[in-house]
């Protein structure tokens, strides 16, 4: 993995793009509609196993609607990680390592566990501008730039991420980032970003997210 200081929010998309494709042992999606990115075995099982732990003693129902309106949408418990954390930390600087996004920038990392027929029905994770509440949410950090998902274990079935505009359907496997950016290259928001967590089906599902923001987030 190649060190290289961050570069932005990611509101310059060609230079977060160049910098995740500079990495290896990424692929990108195919498909003209979204940027969007996988990349296998990201985080090694053990740091997995450590924020799972994590999640599970910060964890509660994410009941609460998130400004786009979401509150039965998303049956999932949720809980943000310790920023002072050092399993967290590790995992933050390795997400800036890969992407280039300076963490400067980035919410809380998040963690969610979705039992079985838990979900998080199609949504997109950028904020609607016309929306209730928009300048809550908002008005200091800016809307959502790009996000970042690694799955930390495998469902036993179910629980699988899916793109609707370009069918695509991401399996959960322990270690596995994904990431993507909420907007078109020249920056509008895209709506081709909404997707879905399916519902687990048999086992659980433990992911982390990171959000970027267009300005600092604290
Ligand atoms: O759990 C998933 O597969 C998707 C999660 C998600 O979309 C989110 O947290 O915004
Ligand atoms: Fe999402």
């Amino acid at each position: 993995m190649t060190l290289l200081p961050p570069l932005g929010n990611g509101l310059d998309a060609m230079a977060i793009t160049d910098h995740i494709l500079s990495q290896g042992q990424v692929q990108k999606i195919p498909g003209g509609k979204l940027t969007l990115f996988v990349r296998r075995a990201f985080l090694p099982p053990a740091l997995c196993a450590e924020l799972v732990a994590r999640i599970d003693a910060v964890r509660r129902p994410s009941t609460l609607a998130d400004g786009n309106g979401h509150a039965a949408y998303r049956t999932s418990e949720t809980g943000d990680l310790a920023a002072d954390d050092p399993v967290v930390q590790e995992t933050e600087a390795r997400i800036a390592a890969l992407t280039g996004l300076d963490g400067v920038y980035g919410e809380p990392l998040q963690g969610q566990r979705y039992a079985v027929g838990q979900e998080f029905k199609g949504h997109t994770d950028y904020f609607e501008p016309d929306g209730l509440d928009f300048d809550r949410y908002c008005g200091v950090a800016g809307n959502r730039t790009w996000t970042v998902m690694v799955y930390l274990n495998e469902p036993e079935a179910g629980g699988a991420t899916r793109f609707k505009a370009i069918d695509k359907i991401i399996q959960p496997e322990t270690g596995k980032l994904v990431c993507w950016n909420n907007r078109r290259p020249d920056g509008t928001l895209n709506p081709a970003t909404l997707h879905q967590g399916m519902k687990v089906r048999t086992g659980v599902k433990y992911v982390i997210t990171k959000w970027f923001r267009e300005r600092p987030w604290g």
